[in-house]
C-alpha cells in the first residue's frame, strides 16, 4: 500500500512529533474540515453527515479543502470522519441530527438492559465494518500527492462510553456518572473492549496510509483526577502500549501518537508519561507552565482558545505571541493548534490571519 504514495514534500509535522529540532513549528487545527468553510457546505450539500464519511470520494474531498484554501500555511490533513464510527461498528445506531449533533436511538441504559449484553457479546469486525475509513484514507493519500502528512484518529474509550450511554452530547453527564459510580466493573469491561477496537482500528488506518494518529478524549474533563485514573488513563495507556506492537505484527513501522484529553489539566504529568509522543492541550493551560512540566518528555500540541478567533486581529496576534513565547518559538517540542476544534461561526479569513501570525512570529 505505502509504495503507491508519493514521498512527503512537507514532513514538518512528523519530525516535530518525533521531538526533532525544526525550522518552524508545524500547524493544523482540530476540525479544520468542517462547517466554518463555505466549500464544506457546498460539497456536502444535502447529504447526511455519515453518508459523507462513508464515501471515500466525498470524505477525501472534504479532508483536502483546508489544505487547498490554506496552501503553504498548514502542515497536516486530518481524515474527514467522526469518533462515533466505532460505536456504529459495535452495532449501535448513531444518527447525526442537523444543527443538534449525534443521536443514539438506543443508548446503553444499564448492564442488564439487553443492549449492553449485545454490544459486549458482539465480535466486532474492525476491518470489515470500517473498511470505508481505510479506503478514504488511501484515496486521500493518493490525492494529497505528498503535500502534507495525513492524520488518522479515534475517540478515546472514556469519551466513546459517554456517547454510548448518554445517547448523544451531554451537559450533565448523568448517565456517564451513573455508569462509573454504580457499575464500575461493567464500565471497565466496556472501556477495555473499546480500547482493543481502537488499537485495531488505528493500526488499520496506518496500514491504509495514516502517518500520525490522534486519540480524542474530549470528555476527560468531566472526570475527577481519581476517576480519570480509573476510567480513562488505563485505556489511553492500553492504546499507546499496544498499537506499536500491533503495527509490528502487521509488518508496519510505528507512527507518532498524540493524546488529546480535553479538560484534564490535572493529569498533565500523567499524560507526559502515558506512552504518547505528543500531548494535546486545551486553552486552560498556560503555554510556558505546561512547557515546563513537559520538559522535553513529550511534544506539546495546542493550545489557543478557539474563541479568540471571534476577537479582533489584535487579540489574535496577542494570543499567538503568548503561545510562541511560552512554547519557546517552536523550534522543538511544539505543534501549533487550537485548544479544541474550530467552531462553525469563525470567518475562515480570521483563521488564515492566525496562521499567518504564527508564521510571522516564528520566523
Ligand atoms: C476529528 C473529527 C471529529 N469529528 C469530525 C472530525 C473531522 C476531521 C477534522 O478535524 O477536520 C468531523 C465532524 N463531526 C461532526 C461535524 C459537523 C457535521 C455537520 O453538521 O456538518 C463534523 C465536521 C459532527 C459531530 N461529531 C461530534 C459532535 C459533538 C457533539 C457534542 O457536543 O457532543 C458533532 C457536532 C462528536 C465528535 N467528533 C469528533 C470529536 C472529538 C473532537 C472534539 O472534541 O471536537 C467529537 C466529540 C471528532
Amino acid at each position: 500500500m505505502q509504495e503507491q504514495f508519493e514521498p512527503l514534500k512537507n514532513d514538518l509535522l512528523l519530525r516535530a512529533a518525533r521531538g526533532e529540532k525544526v525550522e518552524r513549528p508545524p500547524m493544523w487545527v482540530m476540525r479544520q474540515a468542517g462547517r466554518y468553510l463555505p466549500e464544506y457546505h457546498e460539497a456536502k450539500a444535502n447529504r447526511d453527515f455519515f453518508e459523507c464519511c462513508r464515501s471515500p470520494e466525498i470524505a477525501s474531498t472534504l479532508t483536502i479543502q483546508p489544505i487547498d484554501r490554506f496552501e503553504g500555511l498548514i502542515d497536516a490533513a486530518i481524515i474527514f470522519s467522526d469518533i462515533l464510527v466505532i460505536p456504529q461498528a459495535m452495532g449501535m445506531v448513531v444518527e447525526m441530527v442537523d444543527k443538534k449533533g449525534p443521536h443514539f436511538p438506543e443508548p446503553l441504559k444499564s448492564p442488564t438492559d439487553g443492549q449492553y449484553e449485545k454490544v459486549m457479546a458482539k465480535d466486532v469486525d474492525v476491518k470489515g465494518e470500517l473498511d470505508y475509513v481505510y479506503k478514504a484514507i488511501s484515496l486521500t493519500r493518493l490525492k494529497l500527492k505528498g503535500r502534507v502528512p495525513l492524520i488518522g484518529f479515534c475517540g478515546a474509550p472514556w469519551t466513546l462510553l459517554c456517547y454510548m450511554v448518554e445517547g448523544g452530547g451531554s451537559k450533565m453527564f448523568v448517565q456517564s456518572k451513573t455508569w462509573v459510580y454504580k457499575y464500575p466493573k461493567e464500565s471497565q469491561a466496556l472501556l477495555q473492549k473499546i480500547a482493543e477496537i481502537c488499537v485495531e482500528y488505528l493500526a488499520l488506518q496506518v496500514a491504509a496510509g495514516a502517518q500520525l494518529v490522534q486519540v480524542f478524549d474530549s470528555w476527560a474533563g468531566e472526570l475527577s483526577p481519581a476517576s480519570f485514573a480509573s476510567f480513562s488513563l488505563p485505556y489511553l495507556r492500553y492504546i499507546s502500549a499496544n498499537l506499536p506492537t500491533r503495527l509490528k505484527e502487521m509488518g508496519l513501522e510505528p507512527v507518532p501518537m498524540t493524546v488529546f484529553a480535553k479538560g484534564a489539566w490535572y493529569a498533565l504529568e500523567d499524560l507526559c508519561e502515558s506512552g504518547y509522543n505528543v500531548v494535546g492541550l486545551d486553552w486552560l493551560h498556560d503555554p510556558a507552565e505546561a512547557f515546563k512540566v513537559a520538559n522535553g518528555r513529550v511534544v506539546i500540541q495546542g493550545n489557543a482558545d478557539p474563541g479568540m478567533l471571534y476577537g479582533s486581529r489584535a487579540a489574535i496576534t496577542a494570543t499567538v505571541e503568548r503561545m510562541v513565547e511560552g512554547f519557546q518559538k517552536g523550534k522543538q517540542g511544539w505543534i501549533c493548534n487550537l485548544g479544541h476544534g474550530i467552531t462553525p461561526f469563525v470567518n475562515p479569513d480570521d483563521l488564515k490571519f492566525f496562521f499567518e501570525e504564527v508564521h510571522r512570529l516564528t520566523k
